[in-house]
């Protein structure tokens, strides 16, 4: 997810202390008074558009909505129903009279109601707001889901009844060339020929072999679990958020730094499945030890192990609420793409240090500006574990006596956090950012994969009909390292509800792929 980059500019702010809200993009100024709502897609529940109240009215494209009279207020903490409105006017919405309607940029009503050109000026617009509330003392404003909105708006511009609005805005209507820019990739990039169900795109980068590092994803449809910052208190509150809420979070102390969006791994609410019950071995498997791994470990190539149901669900459920944890914190979750708007897709957070596709290893990344989280303690002991029984394993399936030749050990200082929805996935890549001398020595990566299961690729080659498949299921754990470190390696697909029951009963884990990968750098 990029970040909300909108603009607190001295000249940003001294128009909003005249009352109004003045944002410059391009050669153009677009006032809003507050920003009001965040409303997302049917189908692919996305953050798509931020609305602005300027006057009494609330101004969507071309839409008008009186706000005195016809927009319903309705308790922002409340479940949402997806196809409903839900509006809540902004806290200050007593003195939004102040400015004449008139004032209003003819641009701002008039303007084709595309979401390509809506869309970057409302989320400056978001942003900004955000930020003079905050210079102000006045309560940041929350984003809500508003609804849904299959990308194209009424057309008509009177004043609209509440009822119609929502009718208008729930109504099933195709996308045509309104993806928007952030969505669309550049044509030599496009691999699968054509936009997804979901209105995306596949991308794969034309990079060579050699050249290729992780780097060839695309836009996955954020159904980002969310939130708001706190008005009063800008600093993190770990919590869970519905399912598909919108929701930011601040990128650190400094007032002008980006707001970005948050995803949360679990779900919040009780899933339906209730009566389920678990069965004697699942019960077991929260407290008993390690699956004896010469038996169930298997080695893939030299240097690849794969450690079959080797992390207990009480472990995976403990990894699941830490990376909630931190993944709704500072440096958490975020959806990483490219400067031409490709998206991965995936979520990504990362501990220890920060890696992006884009600017690899740094310090803070540029979508939030924040350090890392660290590893926590007891998942590095899980890894060295991994790792150790993992030597005893190639001792006795090859009688090796320097196992650390075939597969060396590591300390993590990495570890790179991957949520892949059902619709997520990763193309063929080389793990090849960490240094040369990790590099050479075939420090492993070490990947612990929970939730849903993967079909999880990998080669000599970036070649997918080359390309071996390997199941990866809850609690295994595959490492390559040795001569197989910089192996190809990909996830073909998620594969929907094959997540252990007894994990989404306990950690309440979303549908879909938590992957954790450590290395050494
Ligand atoms: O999700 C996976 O299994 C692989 C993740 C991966 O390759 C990476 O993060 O570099
Ligand atoms: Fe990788």
């Amino acid at each position: 997810m990029k970040p909300l980059s909108g603009t607190t500019s001295a000249a940003s702010r001294q128009t909003m202390s005249e009352g109004g809200f003045k944002l410059r993009s391009g050669k153009k100024d677009v006032q809003i008074r507050h920003l009001v709502a965040v409303i997302t897609e049917k189908q692919n529940p996305r953050l798509i558009w931020v609305l602005g109240i300027y006057d009494t009215a609330l101004y969507f494209g071309r839409t008008r909505v009186d706000l005195r009279t016809q927009v319903e207020r309705r308790p922002v903490g409340g479940p949402r129903d997806g196809a409903s409105i839900q509006v809540k006017t902004s806290p200050t919405a007593d003195s939004i009279t102040q400015l004449p309607e008139s004032s209003l940029p003819t641009s701002f009503r008039k303007k084709r109601a595309s979401s390509s050109y809506w869309r970057p000026k409302l989320h400056q617009a978001y942003h900004a707001v955000q930020n003079s509330n905050y210079d102000k003392g006045l309560p940041v404003v929350e984003p809500f889901v508003m609804g849904h909105f299959e990308s194209r708006k009424p057309a008509n511009c009177k004043p609209l009844l509440h009822k119609e609005c929502m009718e208008n805005w729930t109504e099933k209507e195709h996308p045509t060339e309104d993806t928007g820019p952030l969505l669309r990739a550049p044509p030599e990039q496009r691999l699968d020929g054509g936009p997804r169900d979901d209105g995306s795109f596949q991308f794969e980068s034309s990079a060579s072999d050699n050249s290729t590092s992780k780097q060839d994803e695309s836009s996955l449809p954020t159904n980002f679990g969310k939130s708001h910052v706190s008005s009063s208190n800008r600093r993190f509150k770990h919590q869970s958020y519905p399912e598909h809420m919108v929701g930011f979070r601040s990128s650190g102390s400094g007032r002008d730094l980006p707001m970005v969006e948050t995803f949360d791994i679990c779900l919040s609410g009780r899933r339906k499945s209730s009566k389920y019950k678990p069965s004697l071995t699942e019960k077991n498997n929260g407290n008993k030890l390690e699956h004896c791994i010469i038996e169930t470990g298997q080695m893939l190539r030299p240097g690849m192990v794969l450690l079959k149901s080797y992390v207990t669900l009480s472990k995976q459920v403990n990894i699941v609420k830490k990376c909630q944890e931190l993944g709704l914190g500072p440096g958490g979750f975020y959806q990483p793409g490219y400067q031409d708007g490709a998206k991965l897709r995936l979520q990504m957070m990362c501990l220890g240090k920060r890696w992006d596709p884009q600017t690899k290893y740094e310090e803070r990344l540029q979508n939030d500006y924040c350090e890392p989280p660290g590893i926590p303690n007891d998942f590095s002991l899980l890894v060295k574990k991994a790792l150790e029984d993992s030597h005893a394993l190639i001792m006795e399936r090859d009688g090796a006596r320097n196992v650390e030749d075939i597969l060396p050990g590591m300390s993590p200082d990495i570890c790179i956090v991957n949520f892949y929805t059902t619709n997520g996935r990763l193309g063929l890549h080389q793990d090849r950012d960490e240094s040369p001398q990790s590099l050479d020595r075939g420090l492993p990566v070490v990947s612990i994969s929970i939730g849903d299961s993967a079909e999880f690729l990998y080669g000599d080659k970036r070649n997918y009909d080359k390309a071996e498949k390997v199941l990866l299921e809850s609690g295994d754990v595959l490492i390559f390292g040795g001569k197989s470190r910089q192996i190809f390696h990909g996830v073909k697909s998620i594969i929907p509800n094959s997540a252990p029951p007894g994990l989404l009963r306990k950690a309440n884990i979303r549908p879909g792929r938590l992957n954790l990968t450590f290395r050494q750098f």
